[in-house]
């Protein structure tokens, strides 16, 4: 057990061992194995903060006088006991905590000099009372450190950490030092620092209870479930850390999820499916309903909509005989319910504010159509924004959508979709094409072509859009040649009105 931190208060992001003197390293998950690790090595230890830096192999002074910097390396060993049956595996920490000198490096004359100093009077403060503590540090068992941090201090932490870690007993033996009380002024004093404290510590709080996502900062988020929407579809639900309730993300934005592999982090982004509904920056007389049939019927958003926790829906790409199978998709695909990924976000060029409002690379842009054309996979972020318009109260922004698969159960989110397909008032209509079709299917045969683009899109101007996401082949090779020759032939399209969903 130890812990890691960074000195200049930056978050520690990861943590590796090895037992091979740093040769190669294992990352280690949060939660440690509860089986004893066998091995007859070190056991070397080093760390990433957010800003990928790691400790060095060797101890080097550094600018603020620190030279515990480097890595920490556990020397294990085994101790006979009395029974012969019986030995135990203990593991030597460079020096002992405190004032022991049973670690493996002994302490340098200097460090001894500079404790010495603090030893022979320290004096700390707890509720109020002040206590010489001089006497304890020779046996205190948290170590002479952990009361000599605190030593000379007038402040609410000593009360705070000592009333976290010590027991009834404990108080008992703190009476026995016991010198006297501060003054009133002094009292108020630390009161004062400890209100401003807690009201900092709050109103941080508050802005983090608010929304998760950070762009820069990778956060833990646990896979709570995982249901199978194809085969080789899963959606897998994700809970967000603490007490935080909204993820915070623009519809048609990404996140970007990490998974920590032996030497580097492997991101990957992706569309959550859920929440249908961005909590950020929507105008609360602007009503939200939970679509049940149209609208009119719906009833107010409720909280299923993604509270304190987001889905993805992730297709597995499979290894086969030509190629290995997509890493981040097969480590999702078999990654144990309750275990951890990193999430950061959001990304993306393209983000629908509501009401035909978009904002494209930085740019506002407004639209009243909207043509999509997805595939696959790609559907994810075109749902969001279906979903988006089509729970919003309102929102009179017209869609036509060509999604194009390989057969009818590669269709994602099917269900989802089956509510919008049978919009009675035309402001949504939605086309399926199906390259591998058997002959009950009623929607389009055969690939993506300008011809079906024609015909189940918006014709070109000024206040349509035309989005794509999907494989490069359906993008690259059909539906972009398609749309371009399309919006040059009839119009002059402007920057931002054919643009891909990914971006
Ligand atoms: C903004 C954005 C949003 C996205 N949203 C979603 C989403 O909501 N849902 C979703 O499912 N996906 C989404 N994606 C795609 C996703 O990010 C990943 O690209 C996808 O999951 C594949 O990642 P992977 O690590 O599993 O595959 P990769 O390891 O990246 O491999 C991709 C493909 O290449 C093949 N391959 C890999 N190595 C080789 C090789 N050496 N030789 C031959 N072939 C090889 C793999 O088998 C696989 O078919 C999104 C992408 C972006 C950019
Ligand atoms: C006169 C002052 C103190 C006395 C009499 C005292 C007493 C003790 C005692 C008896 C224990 C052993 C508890 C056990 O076995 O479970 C202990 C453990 C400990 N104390 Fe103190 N303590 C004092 C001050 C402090 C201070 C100021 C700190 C720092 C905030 C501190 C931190 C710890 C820690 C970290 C442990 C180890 C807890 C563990 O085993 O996990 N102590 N202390």
């Amino acid at each position: 057990m130890g812990y890691a931190y960074d000195g200049g208060g930056h978050e520690v992001q990861r943590v590796e061992v090895s037992v091979d003197d740093g040769k190669t390293w294992l990352y280690c998950l949060r939660r440690f194995p509860d089986a004893p690790i066998r091995h007859g090595n070190n056991i070397t230890v080093r760390c990433f903060n957010v800003f990928k830096n790691t400790q060095p192999r060797e101890p080097g002074w550094n600018i603020v006088g620190m030279m515990n910097n480097c890595w920490y390396v556990l020397r294990p060993g085994i101790v006979d006991d009395k029974d012969p049956k019986e030995a135990t595996l203990v593991f030597w920490h460079p020096t002992e905590v405190g004032s022991g000198d049973e670690g493996w490096m002994k302490p340098s004359v200097e460090s001894q000099i500079a404790e010495a100093k603090h030893k022979d009077d320290c004096w700390i403060m707890v509720d109020g009372k002040v206590y010489d503590a001089t006497s304890v540090l020779e046996w205190h068992s948290g170590g002479a450190a952990a009361i000599l941090g605190h030593a000379g201090q007038v402040h609410q932490e000593t009360s705070d950490e000592f009333a976290g870690i010590h027991d009834d007993y404990d108080y008992q033996k703190l009476k026995e030092c016991a010198l006297g009380t501060v003054t009133d002024k002094a009292a108020n004093f630390i009161k004062q620092n400890a209100e401003q404290a807690a009201k900092k510590a709050t109103e941080s709080g508050d802005a983090q209870s608010k929304i998760i996502l950070e762009k820069h900062r990778w956060q833990p988020v646990r896979m709570i479930a995982m249901r199978e929407v194809s085969k080789d579809t899963r959606t897998c639900r994700f809970q967000l850390p603490g007490n935080i309730k909204v993820l915070g993300l623009g519809t048609c934005q990404h996140v970007e999820i990490g998974f920590h592999l032996e030497n580097r982090m492997l991101v990957r982004s992706y569309t959550p499916t859920k929440p249908l509904l961005s909590l950020q920056g929507i105008d609360e007389s602007d009503k939200m309903w939970v679509a049940n049939g149209s609208p009119e019927d719906g009833t107010e958003r409720s909280s299923v909509d993604g509270e304190g926790m987001f889905d993805l829906t992730i297709k597995t790409y499979f290894p086969d005989q030509d190629q290995p199978g997509g890493a981040m998709s097969n480590i999702l695909d078999c990654v144990p319910i309750g275990e951890e990924v990193e999430m950061k976000g959001s990304t993306g060029e393209i983000e629908y504010h509501g009401s035909g409002e978009f904002t494209i690379e930085g740019q506002r842009r407004d639209f009243t159509r909207v043509s999509l054309v997805l595939g696959g996979s790609g559907i994810t972020p075109g749902y969001s924004l279906i979903t988006r318009i089509w729970l919003t109260k309102g929102d009179k922004t017209q869609l036509r959508v060509v999604d194009a698969n390989r057969t009818e159960s590669d269709i994602l989110l099917r269900d989802e979709l089956v509510q919008f397909e049978r919009d009675p008032q035309g402001q949504l209509q939605f086309t399926h094409v199906l390259s591998h079709t058997i002959d009950t299917w009623q929607g389009e045969k055969g690939y993506v072509n300008e011809e079906i683009l024609q015909r189940c899109l918006f014709a070109p101007d000024e206040s349509n859009v035309d989005f794509l996401c999907g494989p490069s082949r359906l993008i690259q090779k059909a539906a972009l040649p398609a749309l371009k020759r399309k919006l040059s032939s009839e119009t002059t399209p402007s920057d931002g009105q054919c643009a891909d969903l990914r971006s």
